[in-house]
């Protein structure tokens, strides 16, 4: 429940607000935690609704307003959340804000009509009991994402929360209902997404992005199919154009056999997600990273002059600029950008590395900073090998250069300045006896790596 910007009305009659002063309030628990209950799924943060309440008896409850103007509370002892039921309006044309009206006649009913999707839409009561006026328990069972009402339009983000939705439940076997993709497809067109926060939309992204894997104990998303739907309804092509204009721009049949662009970049990123999924928890971020670097890395080959298809040469650079302007836009970690750029620079010298001499690869390995970032070259390797093996038919195909790579690293990386202090040496001296070093461990390891060489 985090509005842009949001503008709240108070209790329009005081002495109604008086007279209701003993009312008793009633809480919910309301939204996610009624839906992942229904699901059997672990119920990871309960949001509370409160019906029949003022702020002011909520504040003589112990209750803490959180927020300057927002009717949310946290409990004087759990410290969960307490919304007060309210009803919501946008203001206007565009994105101007909502009016939002908060009052103790608020019934629980209107409440929810205010949400998104009708499994959003459901309140559990103190007994277990649910309030479902929007026939959320149906479409739950039956696996539908469908919205509410028309005041679905009046949050744009909802078209990314449906799509992380879809992602998040995909497994699950959820579709959208038809109407909800056209009026996704309404917004998009409309051009409302565009009045989004660069930090929502991005926030939205890296929550699909981070929710694939099954290293926990539920069923796990998938995060393509978060952009999947958002490039069917046009969402995309407003919050992210060059990744839309992958879409129907082909790659010679003899290496990818799904031809599409957009189509191989949702398999790469599937690859990712299969090859970071048991990455561990303080990993989040790092798994992120090389999901985002799988997402980005082809990005130059939208902009290929049609009469070059279906060859691409030159995306790797071309790609660069695009994965910058997306990551200003977005306003994207630092982290995530620097490891896109290098996969999107180095990603086809990394399916060549056999054909490289070793010179090359110590001057590519000095772009990709391997002496200070270990770390990050095994990322960049783990996105790689997604692109390889993120085509249709090379699934299960081995893929050497990872192991290869990652010893000729490892060997240069044994390589440091001491002996050569000792030595005497001091400066570019030292720089340049570790390069010729450095490159002679490089050698020996692409001569002892020579039969993992496929071709
Ligand atoms: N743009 C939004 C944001 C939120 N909600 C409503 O507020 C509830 C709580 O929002 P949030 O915690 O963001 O989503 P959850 O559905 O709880 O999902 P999650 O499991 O990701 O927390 C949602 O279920 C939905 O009813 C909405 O209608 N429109
Ligand atoms: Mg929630």
């Amino acid at each position: 429940m985090h509005f842009g910007r949001t503008l709240f009305t108070d209790t329009p009659d005081k002495n109604q607000s008086n007279s209701l002063a003993n009312t008793e309030l009633t809480t919910y628990l309301v939204g996610g935690a009624v839906r992942d209950k229904l699901l059997n799924r672990p119920v990871k943060d309960k949001d509370y609704l409160v019906v029949g309440a003022t702020v002011e008896q909520m504040l003589a409850l112990g209750y803490q307003q959180v927020g300057k103007d927002f009717p949310v509370f946290l409990h004087p002892k759990t410290k969960a959340e307490y919304a007060l039921a309210r009803t919501e309006r946008k203001q206007g044309q565009g994105y101007t804000g909502f009016s939002c009206y908060f009052a103790p006649d608020v019934t629980i009913e209107e409440d929810l009509k205010r949400r998104d999707l009708t499994v959003n839409a459901m309140a559990m009561d103190t007994n277990g009991e649910i309030i479902d006026p929007y026939n959320g328990q149906q479409d739950l069972n039956d696996r539908v994402l469908r919205h509410v009402s028309d005041a679905f339009i009046e949050d744009p983000l909802r078209v990314l929360r449906v799509a992380r939705f879809a992602a998040r439940y995909h497994q699950y076997g959820f579709t959208i209902a038809e109407e909800t993709v056209n009026l996704m497809r309404e917004i998009s067109a409309s051009g409302e997404l565009k009045s989004l926060t660069p930090e929502r939309v991005w926030q939205e992204m890296q929550l699909s992005l981070a929710d694939g894997g099954t290293n926990s104990n539920n069923i796990a998303g998938s995060p393509e199919v978060f952009f999947q739907v958002l490039q069917q309804c046009g969402a995309l092509a407003e919050l992210w154009p060059e990744l839309d204009a992958l879409w129907g721009i082909p790659n010679p049949a003899l290496w990818h056999p799904e031809i599409c662009s957009g189509i191989h970049t949702m398999m790469v990123l599937q690859q990712a997600v299969l090859l970071t999924q048991t990455m561990p928890v303080e990993k989040t971020d790092q798994k992120i990273a090389i999901r985002f670097a799988a997402l980005c890395h082809d990005l130059g080959k939208g902009l290929t002059p049609s009469p070059e298809l279906p060859s691409h040469k030159g995306h790797e650079k071309t790609g660069l600029p695009l994965v910058e302007k997306i990551c200003k836009q977005l306003k994207v970690p630092s982290n995530y950008k620097q490891l896109a750029l290098k996969v999107c620079e180095f990603h086809l010298h990394c399916h060549k590395a056999f054909e490289l001499k070793a010179s090359t690869l110590l001057k590519i390995f000095d772009k990709l900073d391997v002496w200070r970032k270990p770390d990050e070259f095994e990322y960049f390797l783990m996105a790689c090998k997604a692109d390889f093996l993120g085509r249709l038919g090379f699934e299960n195909r081995p893929y050497p250069q990872e192991e290869y790579l990652q010893s000729a690293v490892n060997a240069a990386r044994a390589v440091t300045a001491k002996a050569f202090v000792e030595q005497g040496l001091q400066g570019a001296a030292i720089k340049e006896a570790m390069a010729k070093v450095r490159l002679n461990e490089i050698a020996n390891i692409k001569a002892a790596c020579a039969h993992l060489n496929p071709a």
